[in-house]
């Protein structure tokens, strides 16, 4: 390559650097060394394409980041393995209270879902007075209890025990409870009604206190009960656990469900048992020696009474004792299902690929007759073929619903040269008094966002981070949850098993690092169906940040940084669009067709389709 080249290809990487945020003198001294490492005789090779990869990474390392990002989820997931081991330790009977003839009962909230806005609340009470060593499951009407075609059906292989009074699933209330008004007051199924409702229908109310399916749901259940392997897309908080978990309950047998992280299971684990008094319990490489054989004696008896085991990917790949017990509940037809949740994560083209998921096709070798499902809210048709041939399920039946979430209204905002302000600004203007999320790129942009707004904008906020000691973390979920703060400024570490329904925005003051986070994230806005917002702050310089994130977090490989950049790249692109429908990108990039005229129609539409639609 002669001079001239050399020149116009330095031009090219100084403008690929500035594209990318980073500054020009970082850059300038940067490209320097890069030629220099090369030498005169390899001069050739220095082209944006050959090592364009390499200068970015390069450059990112240069830069002395003083920043201390969180994608260290290590601690939270040792804190969630101590949890769930106390729980399992203690009896807990926190839930329940005792009736008049001192028995316990166990209380569970009953969300209707219907597609009216508002939701309603009543409860309804799950009766575990009589003996339990052969549960069974009465419907009873008045003060007799009479036991019903319907709660027959139910009867032979649910583990839970369930009253229903008066004839209805309404409002025997929860002491513990405000008491309900005719507003708020409770949904009534009649008797008729419940007798009308197939096995699964009825469980869904009964058991999970649901009074209707979401999408796909249904089909979900009856194909597990059928024994069908099945793919499973939802959108984020559609709904995907109730897929799995309500069959677990009718089918013989034990469900064995794979979860990334401890932090999921722990909560998944929580709601089973306590909320819905289904036993479910887990097995994974932190629990001590005595935990984990205790669960294994479980499962050797001949008929275990949990119905759910959760466990990590490593307990299944690679460990002969525990594919010896699964051998051994084979054996004995109390296997029931493999569920893959999170099956993102086998795909190393997805966004958060553990090479432990990878090595999950064994399971579909070594049990080619047990049923194997898997669900995730973020699969591009290309980690969605990448994952059915992963786990050996090619024939698998596909449940799909739309990853649109029509209530979400997604926008972007230029930052100015006062960020913080606009943030504080923005904040005031329209989320006053909402329960939201500011997501933030690292531990100090966390605090120092929140310590802004409480002390210069007086608002008042709470910041959340993986480096926060467990105490500190528990309280702060706690405020949030309860309403006593509105404003959580985050890290990613916030919002592993998040499911809080009124949550009015998600404001990213960084951009995340590909559109995946940023779905997932975006996603924890307006579970409840009522409209929210998903606004992304954005410049440019911020890009150069998470290039430097993605390179402290990829070390040296290249491969790895080429993938991360590639997808960062592409919610560049997203920040970037200054025309183009927003919701139209976001699910094009997950392999949806989608007509824009639907976001610039509808009742949410994104800032870009909302500019051309006045
Ligand atoms: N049929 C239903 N009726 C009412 N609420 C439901 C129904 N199914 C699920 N839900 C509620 O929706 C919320 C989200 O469900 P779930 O956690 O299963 O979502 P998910 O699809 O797994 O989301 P994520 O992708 O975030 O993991 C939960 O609070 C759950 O109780
Ligand atoms: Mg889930």
């Amino acid at each position: 390559m002669g001079g001239h080249d050399l020149q116009f290809e330095k031009a090219r990487f100084l403008s690929l650097a500035l594209e990318c945020g980073f500054d020009e003198q970082s850059a300038e001294k940067c490209l320097d060394r890069l030629i220099s490492l090369y030498g005169d005789d390899g001069q050739d090779f220095v082209t944006v394409e050959c090592c364009g990869d390499d200068f970015l990474a390069a450059l990112a390392e240069s830069m002395q980041d003083t920043e201390d990002w969180d994608d260290d989820l290590q601690v939270i997931e040792s804190e969630a393995c101590g949890a769930l081991s106390n729980m399992f330790e203690k009896d807990d009977t926190s839930n329940c209270e005792a009736d008049n003839n001192g028995n316990a009962r166990r209380y569970i909230n009953v969300i209707d879902h219907s597609p009216e806005p508002k939701k309603q609340q009543s409860w309804m009470e799950l009766d575990s007075s009589s003996d339990g060593e052969d549960p069974d499951f009465c419907i009873t009407k008045g003060k007799d209890s009479v036991s019903t075609t319907t709660s027959k059906r139910l009867s032979r292989s649910m583990d839970c025990k369930s009253t229903v009074t008066q004839g209805s699933v309404s409002s025997i209330c929860n002491k513990k409870q405000r008491p309900m008004t005719q507003k708020d007051g409770p949904q009534i199924l009649s008797y008729e009604e419940l007798q009308a409702l197939d096995d699964f229908e009825l469980a869904n109310v009964v058991i999970f206190g649901n009074l209707t399916f979401r999408p796909l749901q249904h089909q979900a259940c009856k194909a597990s009960v059928a024994k069908k392997d099945c793919f499973i897309l939802m959108p984020t908080g559609g709904g995907k656990s109730l897929c799995y978990q309500l069959p677990a309950t009718l089918k013989p047998g034990v469900t064995v469900v794979v979860s990334p992280l401890l932090s999921l299971i722990q909560d998944q684990i929580i709601t089973l048992n306590l909320k819905f008094g289904i036993p479910a319990t887990f097995l994974n490489s932190q629990q001590t020696a005595s935990q984990a054989a205790a669960v294994l004696q479980e499962l050797r008896k001949d008929k275990p009474s949990c119905k759910l085991l959760y466990v990590t990917p490593e307990r299944i790949v690679g460990n002969s004792t525990f594919l010896e017990i699964l051998k051994c509940l084979h054996r004995k037809d109390q296997l029931a299902g493999f569920v893959v949740d999170e099956a993102h994560c086998v795909s190393q083209w997805g966004h958060d690929f553990r090479p432990d998921y990878r090595g999950l096709g064994c399971l579909k070798q070594k049990f080619s007759d047990v049923p194997l499902a898997a669900l995730t809210a973020t699969a591009t048709h290309s980690v969605r073929e990448d994952i059915l041939k992963a786990l050996r399920i090619p024939n698998a039946l596909i449940l799909e619903t739309s990853f649109d979430r029509p209530n979400l209204k997604y926008e972007v905002i230029g930052k100015t040269k006062e960020s913080l302000k606009q943030l504080g600004q923005l904040l005031k203007d329209q989320f006053k008094n909402q329960s939201g999320i500011v997501y933030c790129l690292s531990k100090n942009e966390c605090v120092e966002v929140s310590n802004f707004l409480n002390d210069k904008c007086k608002i008042k906020t709470v910041y959340y981070h993986a480096g926060m000691a467990a105490r500190q973390r528990v309280e702060v979920q706690r405020k949030w949850h309860t309403g006593e703060v509105h404003i959580v400024c985050a890290t990613i570490a916030f919002g592993m098993g998040i499911d809080k329904p009124d949550v009015r925005f998600v404001i990213h003051n960084t951009l995340s690092k590909s559109i995946e986070s940023y779905y997932q994230e975006s996603g924890r806005a307006g579970r409840d169906n009522l409209p929210a917002v998903c606004i992304a702050l954005y410049q440019k310089k911020d890009f150069s940040r998470v290039v430097c994130m993605l390179r402290s977090g990829q070390g040296c490989k290249r491969e790895n940084f080429k993938t991360a950049m590639a997808q960062a790249q592409k919610m560049k692109q997203y920040c970037e669009l200054k025309t183009e429908c927003r919701r139209k990108a976001l699910l094009e990039h997950f392999g949806e067709s989608f007509d824009r005229k639907d976001c610039k129609n509808g009742s949410n539409p994104c800032d870009n389709c909302f500019k051309t639609s006045v």
